[in-house]
C-alpha cells in the first residue's frame, strides 16, 4: 500500500452509535449496539492496512447518558460525544416472519428516539485523507456533509444519511434525494452508496453523471455505477442471521478495499465480503482472528499488483482489474470463517433473527 504524500491515512466517520431493538411478531428478540458508526468502525479497525494501524480514523458520534455500549470495541476504541440532556437514538426494528426476498424490505424500522444532530463545529479542525457519512437518524446536517468534503480528499456517502424521514410514530421513509439541499453537494462527492430499496429515491442515472453511485443488492452482491460505465460485483455466500449492518458494513469494507489501492470495482468485493460477515452475525460482529489474518495476506499479496494510488480524492479507478476473479476466489477461502464467532445473548435472542 502505498502511503499519502505527507502523513498517513487518516480518515473521519461521521454518525451516531444507537441502541438497536429488534423484534419479531411484537416480542423482543435483541437488543444491541447499532449505528452505522459501529458497524463502520468495526470494519475499519478490522481490515485497514497497516499504514492506517492503529485504528487511523475519528469517529465524530452523539449518544446520550443512557448510552449502553461505552464499552464496546468499538465505542471504547472511538469514544462518542456525549450529549447532556438528549437521548441516545434508538431504533426498533421490526422483522417480518415472512422471509425476506433479496430486494423487499427484510424489517420495518421505528426511530423511536433521537440524539442531537452533528454540527459543523462538531468535526475536527484538520484535514483527512478520507471521509465517511454514515448517519442513521438524519444526524448529518446538510452543512456538516459539505464541511466534511472541505476537510477530506474524498468523502463516502450513504444514502441514508441524507434521504431519511421520520413519521410521527417515527416510522423511516425515503424522500427523492434531488430534493433535499443534499442534491447539490452530489458533485464533490465521490462515492455514494445506495441499497436496492434507496436506489429510486437517489436516481441513480442523475448521480452517476456527479459520482460514482454503488447500489448494494443484498445476496446479490452489488452493481457500480460512474459517468461512462458500470460494473456487477459478486457476493460472498452467507447464513444470514440479522441483515443489520450489512450496508455500514460494506461501506466500510469498500473504504479499506480503495485504502489498499484496490480499484473501485475491485474494492467492491472487499465490500460484498464484509456485507456477507455482517449478516452472518447478530449485531455488530466480532470477526474471527483467523479470517482477518487470511484476508490480510490476501490484501497484502494484492496490494504488491496494484498500480492504483490511495483515495485521493483525485484519481479513482473504476474498472474491475485483471486480479478481480482471483481476488473473490481467494477472499472465498477467508469467508468460511464468517460465521465462527456469534454474538448472540442467549437470554434476548433466538440467534436466527431473520
Ligand atoms: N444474505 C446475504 N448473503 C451474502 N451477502 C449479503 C447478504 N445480505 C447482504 N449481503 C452483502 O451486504 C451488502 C449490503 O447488503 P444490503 O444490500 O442488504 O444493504 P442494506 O439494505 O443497506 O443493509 P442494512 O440496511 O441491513 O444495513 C450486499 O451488497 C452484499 O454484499
Ligand atoms: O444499527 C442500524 C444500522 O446502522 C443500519 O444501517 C441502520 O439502517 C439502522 O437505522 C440502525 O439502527
Amino acid at each position: 500500500m502505498k502511503g499519502a504524500p505527507g502523513g498517513a491515512l487518516e480518515g473521519l466517520v461521521v454518525g451516531s452509535y444507537c441502541h438497536d431493538v429488534l423484534l419479531r411478531g411484537g416480542r423482543v428478540v435483541g437488543e444491541t449496539l447499532g449505528g452505522a458508526a459501529a458497524f463502520v468502525s468495526n470494519v475499519l479497525d478490522a481490515a485497514s492496512p497497516r499504514e492506517a494501524e492503529p485504528a487511523n480514523f475519528v469517529v465524530v458520534s452523539k449518544v446520550g447518558a443512557d448510552f449502553a455500549y461505552a464499552s464496546a470495541p468499538a465505542p471504547a476504541r472511538h469514544p462518542p460525544l456525549l450529549c447532556a440532556a438528549a437521548p441516545t437514538t434508538s431504533f426498533h426494528a421490526q422483522f417480518s416472519d415472512a422471509a425476506a426476498s433479496a430486494h423487499a424490505p427484510d424489517r420495518e424500522l421505528r426511530r423511536v428516539r433521537a440524539c442531537d444532530p452533528i454540527y459543523p463545529a462538531d468535526l475536527p479542525d484538520r484535514r483527512f485523507a478520507y471521509g465517511l457519512a454514515v448517519g442513521v437518524a438524519g444526524e448529518v446536517l446538510p452543512e456538516t456533509l459539505e464541511r466534511m468534503i472541505r476537510l477530506c480528499r474524498a468523502v463516502l456517502v450513504d444514502a441514508q444519511a441524507l434521504i431519511r424521514a421520520f413519521d410521527g410514530d417515527g416510522a423511516v421513509r425515503h424522500v427523492a434525494l434531488e430534493e433535499t439541499p443534499y442534491a447539490r453537494l452530489l458533485p464533490r462527492v465521490a462515492f455514494l452508496k445506495a441499497s436496492s430499496e434507496e436506489a429510486p429515491y437517489v436516481g441513480v442515472e442523475t448521480a452517476r453523471r456527479r459520482c460514482c453511485v454503488i447500489v448494494t443488492e443484498g445476496r446479490d452482491g452489488c452493481r457500480l455505477y460512474w459517468d461512462g460505465g458500470e460494473s456487477r460485483v459478486a457476493a460472498f455466500p452467507a447464513v444470514q442471521v440479522d441483515p443489520t449492518g450489512a450496508g455500514d458494513s460494506f461501506l466500510a469494507g469498500f473504504a479499506a478495499g480503495l485504502l489498499w489501492g484496490l480499484s473501485a470495482t475491485d474494492a467492491a468485493l472487499l465490500g460484498n465480503f464484509f456485507g456477507a460477515a455482517a449478516v452472518s452475525h447478530v449485531g455488530v460482529p466480532t470477526f474471527h482472528p483467523k479470517m482477518l489474518q487470511v484476508v490480510r495476506s490476501i490484501l497484502e499479496e494484492k496490494a504488491m499488483k496494484c498500480s492504483t494510488p490511495y483515495i485521493n480524492g483525485i484519481t479513482f479507478t473504476f474498472e474491475r482489474s485483471n486480479m478481480h476473479d482471483e481476488l473473490h476466489t481467494s477472499l472465498q477461502e477467508a469467508a468460511m470463517f464468517m460465521s465462527e464467532k456469534q454474538d448472540i445473548d442467549p437470554a434476548k435472542s433466538n440467534g436466527d433473527i431473520c
